[in-house]
């Protein structure tokens, strides 16, 4: 839950008394027009960057001023706008890597992660989810851009988070890699709670139970995406008549 979040960059206000909750197992998507301050909320909610004021409640504690991986640890996990595997290592040891920090076990980048049964069980199921499991042995490097934002997030369900924040999961993706992510997103739904910040509105309708418009760093409103979808101010503010909805 966020609480009058706020951050400034110089004399830019880039979020500015963001009140925001998210109920366990929601899929809570973020909307708004570029630079809007959709990804630096993101950052302040993951801990990368640090809030000028306001809270931030997480399972119950105050994680304002907690480091990243601590507020990993606590189960916040996110995927990343840029791709960030590690693109010599196969999909399956991407991901028992991302097994094994988060076991926290001796950090043996450069040993077999994946020839272990404890890490390479739980990062083969991950990538059976994402729909990766006959790539499991694929440099991730020669994975399609899309193939690649699946094996991110099988990296970031392997570590069971009770919060998923996903920055922008369909950019760059083309039409059938998209219907691919919302399915495969759509089947993850209520395992987790997660933050979906997007610009794809037809993945945006498709899975969100709650929508949050952010104009200029505020929460312009929140809604039902049928009660988002319909509000006169979000059509003349941000969607205006260049998007179709999929009813
Ligand atoms: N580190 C930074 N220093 C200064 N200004 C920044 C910094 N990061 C972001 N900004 C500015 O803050 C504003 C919000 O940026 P942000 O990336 O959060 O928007 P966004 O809603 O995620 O946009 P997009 O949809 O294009 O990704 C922009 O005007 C951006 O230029």
């Amino acid at each position: 839950m966020l609480k009058s979040l706020r951050k400034q960059f110089g004399g830019l206000v880039v979020t500015d008394s963001v009140d925001l909750a998210v109920a366990p197992g929601e899929l809570h998507a973020v909307i708004g027009p570029n630079g809007a301050g959709k990804t630096t909320l993101i950052n302040q909610i993951s801990g990368v960057l640090p809030s000028d004021s306001g809270q931030i409640l997480f399972a119950g504690h105050d994680v304002t001023r907690l480091a990243p991986h601590e507020r990993a640890r606590r189960g916040l996990a996110r995927t990343f706008q840029i791709t960030s595997v590690l693109p010599n290592f196969s999909a399956l040891e991407n991901v028992a890597i991302a097994v094994q920090a988060r076991a926290g076990t001796s950090f043996r980048l450069f040993g077999d992660a994946a020839a272990e049964p404890a890490l390479n069980r739980p990062a083969m199921a991950a990538l059976a989810e994402v729909g990766l499991a006959a790539r499991a042995d694929v440099p991730a490097g020669h994975l399609s851009h899309g193939e690649k934002r699946a094996l991110e997030l099988a990296m970031a369900i392997v570590t069971e988070p009770k919060l998923l924040l996903l920055d922008e999961p369909m950019a760059g993706t083309g039409r059938e890699e998209t219907a691919r992510l919302i399915t495969v997103l759509r089947r993850l739904k209520g395992r987790f709670a997660m933050m979906l910040v997007e610009h794809d509105m037809t993945a945006v309708f498709a899975l969100a139970d709650h929508i949050s418009v952010l104009i200029y760093g505020r929460i312009l409103l929140g809604g039902r995406p049928d009660e988002v979808r319909e509000d006169p101010q979000v059509v003349a503010a941000y969607l205006g008549d260049e998007i179709e909805f999929e009813r």
